[in-house]
Order: structure tokens, then C-alpha cells, then sequence
């Protein structure tokens, strides 16, 4: 589904990712871990398109995506979360999702100043599908609140349905159960589960490592930049590379 190849990210002389290749399997839940600095959200920002690489190559569901713009690579099915959901304070979920909607659809200037039917027609659909992905988020009893009354994790659940408002095929969370508390991450962790009962791949940061223990299918471990490990949960938690580095002997005899 993704691959990454020899990528690199200087900023002046640091490389903030160096020379990382791997591969994401489709319908998986792949997570990256490391210690603060490590790399993590700017390699989320190379794949997602928000920054270009220095050099390597991404190539997303067969294509190369390369340099390719934000807006390009999530019309070929890649969305992503933030660690801090920005919303409209004073609207609505709902609203806050109906705009959402309406950012990604297709009606230009001229459509709204002549409110053609296009338009009008888009609008009914954006509020469906914003009802239906609050609906698959599990918030369809919040939609009518202010999003400034909601909680931390009804936030992050708010990001989940923004982020499903394009259809992707592959979703980045950063730190999707950042600022929860540990029952509320099993209701994060389900729900991720639930995205790829429904067909997506994930690739998630996060630094919850019970939460990602129990749930990632792949993890990669970067450290300084570059890749120290890559494995699935039970395989990173006895790589002595990894735990001198980032887990600690504490964890490893946990
Ligand atoms: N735009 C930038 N200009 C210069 N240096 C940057 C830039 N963005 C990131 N860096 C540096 O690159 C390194 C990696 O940062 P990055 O934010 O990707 O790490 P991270 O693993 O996401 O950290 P955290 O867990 O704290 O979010 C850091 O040393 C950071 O200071």
C-alpha cells in the first residue's frame, strides 16, 4: 500500500529523517514509535505531502507520489489527523463537520454566487455523510453540542470523522489517543480497529506503548532520524537495539 524508499529530510544541516525505507501493508495498522524528536511527525509530513523529501521516493497504492502537493495526495486517498484538533470553537459538531464536507467538494466561485443546483445538491449530501461519519465515530449524540463543550476524546473522535470526510484509503493519526484517559484509548483503540474492519490501512504515532503493544500489526522504531528496528509488537519489545535505545531495561523486563 505504501512504500518508502531510501527517504531523507534535511532541515539545514540536520536530518530530521534519514534514509528510511519500509513498507505499509494494506488493511494494517502500522504504528511509529521513538523518543521525542526522533523524526515522527515529519515523516508524517513527507508522506502526507505537507513538506517534500530531500530525496527518496513514496510510492502510495502504485503510484509514485513523490513531491506531489497536501491536496494531491489525499485525492489519491490519504487523510490524516493532527495531534491537536483544531475545530470551530462556537459551531456545532455537525456544522464543524458540514464545513469540513464542503472544503473537499467540487463547486467553484461561480457555482456559489449562481447557488446552482450542484450546489445545493452538494450541500444535502455534505450533511449526510458528515451525520454518517459522526455516526460511525460513535458521536451522533454530541452533534448537536458546541464543539468548545466536548471532551478530549470526543475531539480526537471529531478528528477521526474529518478525516473520513475524503474517502481515504490510507489514514495517518498523530497521536490519536494523545490526552485521553486509559478507558477512553481502548475506545480510541476500537475504534482504529474498526476503520480497517472497514477497508483502511493506518498508520498511526503514538506514545502509548500498552495501546500500541495490543494493537499495531507493524512497527517501526526510529530514533535520531533513521530506522533502529521494524516488527510486529512481540518482536520490537525483545530487540535489544530498541530497548537500549527508546524502551528501557523497565520495559523489558516487564
Ligand atoms: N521545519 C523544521 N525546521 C528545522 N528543524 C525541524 C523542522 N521540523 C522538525 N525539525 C527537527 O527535526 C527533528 C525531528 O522532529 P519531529 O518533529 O519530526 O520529531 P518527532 O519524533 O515527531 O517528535 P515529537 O514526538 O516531539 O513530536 C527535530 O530535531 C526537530 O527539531
Amino acid at each position: 500500500m505504501l512504500e518508502i524508499q531510501n527517504l531523507t529530510k534535511r532541515f539545514g544541516g540536520l536530518s530530521a529523517v534519514h534514509d528510511i525505507s519500509i513498507s505499509f501493508e494494506k488493511n494494517k495498522i502500522n504504528a511509529i514509535i521513538g523518543p521525542n524528536g526522533a523524526g515522527k511527525t515529519t515523516f508524517f509530513n513527507l508522506i502526507s505531502g505537507a513538506i517534500p523529501p530531500t530525496s527518496g521516493k513514496i510510492v502510495f497504492d502504485g503510484k509514485d507520489v513523490t513531491g506531489l502537493r497536501a491536496d494531491q495526495v489525499a485525492q489519491l486517498g490519504v487523510s490524516r489527523t493532527f495531534q491537536a484538533t483544531t475545530l470551530f470553537e462556537r459551531a456545532s459538531v455537525l456544522d464543524n463537520l458540514i464545513v469540513g464536507h464542503r472544503l473537499r467538494t467540487k463547486s467553484g466561485l461561480m457555482d456559489v454566487l449562481l447557488n446552482t443546483r450542484r450546489l445545493k445538491e452538494e450541500e444535502r449530501i455534505c450533511r449526510v455523510k458528515a451525520q454518517e461519519a459522526l455516526d460511525f465515530v460513535g458521536l451522533s449524540h454530541v452533534s448537536h453540542r458546541i464543539a468548545a463543550d466536548i471532551s478530549q476524546e470526543e475531539r480526537k473522535r471529531v478528528a477521526f470523522a474529518l478525516a473520513l470526510a475524503t474517502e481515504p484509503k490510507m489514514l495517518l493519526l498523530d497521536e490519536p489517543a494523545g490526552g485521553v484517559n486509559p478507558e477512553e484509548t481502548v475506545g480510541i483503540a476500537e475504534l482504529i480497529q474498526k476503520l480497517v474492519k472497514h477497508g483502511m490501512t493506518v498508520c498511526l504515532i503514538e506514545h502509548k506503548m500498552d495501546m500500541i503493544m495490543n494493537l499495531a500489526d507493524k512497527i517501526m522504531v526510529l530514533n535520531y532520524g533513521e530506522k533502529i528496528a521494524e516488527g510486529t509488537p512481540a518482536q520490537i519489545r525483545s530487540n535489544p537495539i530498541v530497548i537500549e535505545a527508546y524502551l528501557g531495561s523497565e520495559n523489558a523486563a516487564a
